[in-house]
């Protein structure tokens, strides 16, 4: 079913407004808590979307050195969450001590392993500013292939990328390894800050196993009809 592969952030600043837009689309099943909504109001959301048996992407973009990494992985897997976001750039050493310590955090709660994924480079960057702003020699398809492969080789379940470039992920990870896309826009909506975009269909067609759309559907006067009409396109 379509939309199943569908995550929808709740990237607004307080509880009630999240709840609110939990409660505005019933038919989702998968929901994200970002860092603006975390930072705000903490797990206690997390507590309410276990509750209301929706799946949940713990997005904080760990991104430290290994021994703090490790730690907030810990404990983030002891939320019972699904998916859960480091940043590849924290190198092998630090991606390798999170996936332990992920296992080892729900392992205690008594919740399977959350899935790890890293970020490859996030989808508000483009080839411009990896050259000359990060300074990064290399291609934009040849650096994020290389942080998927560095994810895999570390022991992640996955990774995040922009639905431009999952098709060559795809290629060289494999099947078993999961890739999750935002920077999905349909053809009517906004592209606002993202930079590598693809619609919905082409995202899916490109070998996504999860599109992550935000905007467009939570930032619409009329939610329910976004979503549907994303949900159509893709069926
Ligand atoms: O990890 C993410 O989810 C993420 C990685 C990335 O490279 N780009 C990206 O946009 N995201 C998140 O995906 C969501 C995209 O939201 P919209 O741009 O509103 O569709 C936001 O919550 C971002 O934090």
């Amino acid at each position: 079913m379509s939309l199943d592969k569908i995550i929808v952030p709740l990237d607004v600043p307080t509880q009630e407004e999240a709840i609110a837009l939990v409660e505005k689309l019933p038919q989702v099943t998968f929901w994200k808590v970002g860092l603006e909504l975390f930072v705000s109001c903490g797990p206690e959301i997390l507590t309410f979307l276990k509750a209301q048996q929706k799946r949940i992407f713990l997005d904080l973009k760990f991104h430290d050195i290994p021994n703090t990494v490790a730690g907030a992985c810990r404990s983030a897997s002891r939320y019972g969450v699904d998916l859960i976001t480091v940043h590849a750039t924290a190198g092998k050493t630090a991606l390798k001590a999170a996936q332990k310590a992920a296992e080892e955090g729900a392992n205690e709660a008594g919740y399977p392993t959350p899935k790890l994924i890293a970020i490859t480079l996030l989808t508000s960057l483009n080839s411009r500013d990896l050259a000359f702003d990060l300074k990064v020699p290399l291609e934009l398809p040849e650096y994020t292939l290389n942080m998927a492969l560095l994810a895999q080789e570390s022991g992640l379940a996955g990774a995040v990328c922009s639905p431009l470039e999952v098709s060559q992920l795809r290629q060289t990870c494999g099947n078993e390894f999961l890739f999750v896309c935002p920077g999905v826009r349909p053809a009517w909506s906004e592209r606002g800050d993202q930079q590598r975009t693809f619609t919905p269909a082409q995202a899916l067609k490109a070998g996504a196993d999860y599109l992550v759309i935000g905007r467009p559907i939570t930032a619409s006067d009329d939610p329910t009809t976004a979503l549907q009409r994303i949900v159509e396109e893709i069926s």
